[in-house]
């Protein structure tokens, strides 16, 4: 991104203190934690501030992490830094991409979103299997400051799903030269190759 007069924006810091992680999903907000280990930040959720969940209205990733970002910012008065994300498949043209919490509804009903994913590469004669996972991070500060980062990890998909260790689409989704799924893997394990970990690697070494 470039700043007034074609200069570039100058990345800033991050500095130790409080960061709202500005997710309601436990298992992100888990692997977030995790992942800014070590860094001197005192984090704190968007649920134990009891903000709100702001409709995801945007049409990319990277628009609906600056969307959470802010409004958490906005709102704390803090920092607040936010994840969108989701799993793309090559043979339904990129979805659930964004739409990957929407698809399990209400309900949150994870089991039924990857049959309905499983469904639809079914449903096609031929289908590659091929997916991969986007992370977009946003973080933003309460004077309208944002920076962004995102992450992605290729693989495939495999029916039936496999372990319980991750959230979401994790136990559908076998990650390139691996034979455990992200469901099958220990966090740490996950964390060496996801797409969250490769945002945090960008993120780290920028504002840090
Ligand atoms: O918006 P917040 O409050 O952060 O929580 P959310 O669950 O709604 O999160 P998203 O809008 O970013 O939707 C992304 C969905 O994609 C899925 N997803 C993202 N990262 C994943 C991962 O590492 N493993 C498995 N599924 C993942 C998961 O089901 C998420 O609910
Ligand atoms: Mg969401």
């Amino acid at each position: 991104m470039s700043g007034e007069g074609g200069e570039p924006q100058a990345i800033r810091k991050l500095r130790p203190g409080k960061l709202v992680i500005a997710s309601h999903n436990p298992g992100k907000v888990r692997e977030i934690a995790a992942l800014l280990e070590g860094h001197g930040l005192d984090v704190v959720s968007a649920a134990e501030l009891d903000l709100p969940e702001p409709e995801e209205t945007g049409t990319t990733f990277v628009m609906n992490a600056e969307l959470k970002a802010r409004v958490a910012a906005d709102l704390s008065g803090l920092p607040a830094l936010a994840d969108d994300s989701g799993m793309c498949v090559e043979a339904l043209g990129g979805d659930p991409g964004i739409f990957s919490a929407r698809w399990a509804g209400e309900r949150k009903d994870f089991g039924a979103a990857m049959r309905l994913v499983q469904d639809k590469v079914d449903a096609i004669d031929g289908a590659s299997r091929d997916a991969h996972f986007v992370c977009a991070l946003a973080l933003a500060w309460p004077d309208g400051h944002v920076e962004w980062f995102e992450g992605r990890v290729d693989g495939t998909l495999v029916w039936p799903p496999r372990g319980d260790k991750g959230f979401g689409y994790d136990p559908m989704f076998l990650p390139e030269g691996r034979d455990q799924t992200f469901g099958e893997m220990d966090q740490d394990e996950k964390h060496a190759i996801s797409h969250r970990a490769d945002a945090f690697r960008q993120l780290v070494a920028a504002v840090f």
